[in-house]
């Protein structure tokens, strides 16, 4: 996964490292028996009483060691600007929003410009901990969604909006199996009763898994289909509702007002809004645009298989105010991810 982004990252991180050692002043290995004032490098000072200890103490090389290594240099803004304008250049191709790419590296710079280090500490452990701080910044905390189900009543009721072509019906699917294999029972509500195909498409897949759908007549009342799916639950003693809904666009007075009543009446726990990653910048646009007209708590983001640049995975979490819930990573049902944050910091940074 976003093979070109983690190819930027490593290249700044390397950048960074290499500058930060440059601006470090060296710490010499001084061998015990070689102890003179001769020898010592330049850039280490030390003080009138170290001087006549260094004499007299047996201990002295180690003594002095730890103490220029305990001393501290200053990170100067040079140090790292050429980088960070390399860095923001290769976010921004990345896909990586504007504002993201912004964000990131205001924390960089306001992490590292000025800020006094210790000599001993790894110049490796400064970049990296500026790099994870700044991309965990913007993608959250995220949402352990297992938990989240265990911490509310029964049934959950989880619905799904996006563009139609995205993957949204494969998505459900595979967050149905997700959560079987997380021990959770789940229906499934058709309630994209709108495009031609979907209750079909929906069906065949709760076939597959095994999987209860509810469904109605192609056309008929969304509202209708999602409520019966809450009853069936509740009398089954259901987990989790997963319903999906229609997401088209050019109607967008009549997708808000049948939201509406889906939500007067669902009281649904989460709307998910689904896109594909290989949009890039253009999902997180119209997830921006879907969450203020429409209102969503969570997003899923399909595809990302598919997408080395990882723009879009970086950015919407942050761009749209909600958590990013999952991620599609291939064509089988299996290939889904509940969206760790930490993990897939630690992914792009090459230490998974
Ligand atoms: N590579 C890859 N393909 C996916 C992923 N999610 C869905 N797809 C594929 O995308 C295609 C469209 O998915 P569907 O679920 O059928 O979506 P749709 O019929 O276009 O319409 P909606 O359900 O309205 O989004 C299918 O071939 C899916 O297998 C994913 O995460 N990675």
């Amino acid at each position: 996964m976003f093979k070109a982004l983690k190819e930027k990252l490593f290249s700044a991180r390397k950048k960074l490292e290499n500058s930060l050692e440059e601006a470090k002043p060296e710490i010499a290995v001084i061998p015990d028996a070689a102890v003179d004032a001769d020898i010592l490098p330049e850039s280490v000072s030390t003080p009138a009483s170290l001087e006549s200890e260094r004499k007299s103490a047996p201990k002295f090389t180690e003594k002095l060691v730890s103490f220029v290594r305990d001393r501290e240099f200053i990170i100067s803004e040079k140090d790292i600007h050429d980088i960070l304008d390399e860095l923001e250049m290769g976010l921004l191709e990345s896909d990586v929003a504007f504002s993201v790419t912004e964000e990131i590296l205001s924390h960089i710079k306001s992490d590292l410009s000025g800020s006094k280090r210790k000599i001993g500490t790894s110049v490796d452990s400064i970049v990296r901990s500026a790099l994870a701080d700044a991309l965990l910044g913007v993608l959250g905390e995220g949402v352990d969604i297992v938990s989240y189900i265990k911490e509310h009543d029964r049934p959950v009721k989880i619905l799904f909006t996006g563009v139609n072509g995205t993957g949204k019906t494969t998505s459900i699917a595979k967050v149905a199996k997700f959560l079987q294999n997380n021990g959770f029972s789940v229906v499934l509500g058709a309630g994209d009763t709108f495009r031609a195909g979907a209750i079909e498409q929906i069906d065949v897949h709760g076939q597959r898994l095994g999987i209860k759908v509810i469904q109605h007549q192609e056309g008929s009342d969304p509202t209708a289909v999602l409520f019966d799916t809450v009853e069936y639950a509740r009398a089954h003693q259901i987990d989790v509702v997963l319903g999906d809904t229609a997401g088209r666009f050019h109607n967008r007075a009549n997708l808000m007002n049948q939201l509406a009543k889906i939500r007067r009446v669902i009281k649904p726990d989460l709307i998910v809004y689904v896109d594909e990653a290989v949009a890039g910048n253009d999902a997180v646009i119209r997830a921006e645009e879907f969450s203020k007209s429409v209102g969503i708590d969570a997003v899923m983001l399909t595809k990302v298989d598919m997408d080395p640049k990882g723009g879009a995975a970086i950015s919407i979490a942050h761009a749209v105010g909600k958590p990013l819930l999952f991620i599609g990573t291939g064509q089988a049902y299996e290939d889904v991810m509940a969206f760790n944050p930490s993990a897939v910091v630690a992914d792009l940074l090459g230490d998974a």
